[in-house]
């Protein structure tokens, strides 16, 4: 966490207990102005748990945390007024179309009625909605519902956006859209964003930072890539043209002490698990003094996948974070 700024969210041993179970433990969590925060976990893991209580709408059983500057139990009123939220399943009156729940969220925030019509024409320009904009929202499609679910929660302009599982059950298309709209508000405008998802493509390519958490516990949090180097080695994969050559340069690499990749091992090719900064290097080098070219390269870093498998669903204790 290199930024100096006073954190967007803060806890600090933040915990809820339901009666016969902990849903979260003891979380501490900072969250920089600006950032994309992606809280990970398997179902039942606390995310929604951990949103609800930041977002004011569930008392803690202990510790703190501010949002936006207020303190979530002593200044809830002011918590709200900072923060946008859309979670699972927001129930908008789906008689009601774009324009009018936005116009009515300007009038609830306490806008006039021309800074109401105002804000409404910016955030369905913004979100590229004019074309269904009075079209009842109960017949928009997914994508087009989470884009207005989206700009209610802008409308007061809110210094921190909670965002549950935003693109669940939306199509490729549609969830690359809404990555952009939370990207542009996060790079643009410095809205903090903190948002839970099942998808881990989603936290790879959206998040600056990812929290996983495990039985209401926060395992893990660090950049993807951070935590992706911490998975595991790189590997290098090298593809012959015929096995004879794959077979002497397996020898050579296994002779000279290399790792190899035993999923790479098929006929033509051969993975080597790049253990130590410049092995890429030696190993090309090793293998064309002995004549043997390959006829291609790759080089696979270790997936989020493997981070959350490793973190997330081995047995307790294992994963030490
Ligand atoms: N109101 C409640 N009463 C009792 N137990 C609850 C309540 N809300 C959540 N829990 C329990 O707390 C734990 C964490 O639930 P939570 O909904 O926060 O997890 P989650 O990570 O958001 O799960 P999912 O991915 O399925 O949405 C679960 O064991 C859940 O059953």
């Amino acid at each position: 966490m290199s930024n100096t700024a006073t954190p967007s969210i803060r806890a600090l041993g933040l915990g809820r207990d339901f009666a016969d179970r902990t849903a979260v433990d003891r979380l501490d969590l900072e969250v920089n102005p600006g950032e994309v925060y992606g809280l990970l976990g398997p179902n039942g893991s606390g995310k929604s748990t951990t949103v609800r209580m930041l977002t004011t709408m569930l008392r803690p059983s202990r510790g703190s945390a501010q949002v936006a500057g207020a303190d979530i139990t002593r200044d809830p009123g002011a918590v709200r007024r900072r923060t946008g939220v859309v979670l699972q399943g927001t129930a908008l009156d789906p008689l009601m179309s774009a324009r009018e729940l936005l116009r009515l969220q300007g009038r609830l925030q306490s806008l006039t009625s021309r800074q109401a019509r105002v804000r409404c024409a910016e955030l369905l320009t913004a979100f590229d909605s004019q074309a269904f904009a009075d079209t009842p929202v109960g017949k928009l499609s997914g994508g087009q519902r989470r884009r207005v679910d989206l700009a209610v929660a802008l409308v007061q302009r809110p210094d921190v956006l909670f965002l549950d599982e935003p693109t669940t059950g939306l199509d490729p298309a549609s969830r690359r859209g809404l990555w952009d709209e939370i990207r542009a508000l996060a790079a643009g405008h410095g809205v903090t964003v903190l948002l839970t998802t099942q998808y881990l493509e989603e936290a790879d390519q959206l998040c600056d930072r990812v929290g996983i958490l495990r039985a209401g516990r926060l395992i893990a949090s660090a950049a993807p890539h951070v935590l992706k180097g911490e998975a595991g080695d790189r590997v290098l994969t090298l593809r012959f043209c015929d096995a004879s050559a794959a077979g002497r340069a397996r020898e050579l690499l296994a002779a000279r002490g290399e790792q190899l990749h035993v999923a790479e091992a098929a006929p033509l090719t051969v993975g080597i698990r790049l253990t130590r900064p410049g092995a890429d290097g030696e190993t090309l080098l090793t293998l064309a003094s002995a004549g043997l070219h390959a006829e291609s390269l790759t080089v696979d870093e270790p997936s989020l996948e493997d981070v959350f498998l490793r973190l997330a669903l081995t047995p307790e204790g294992v994963a030490a974070a």
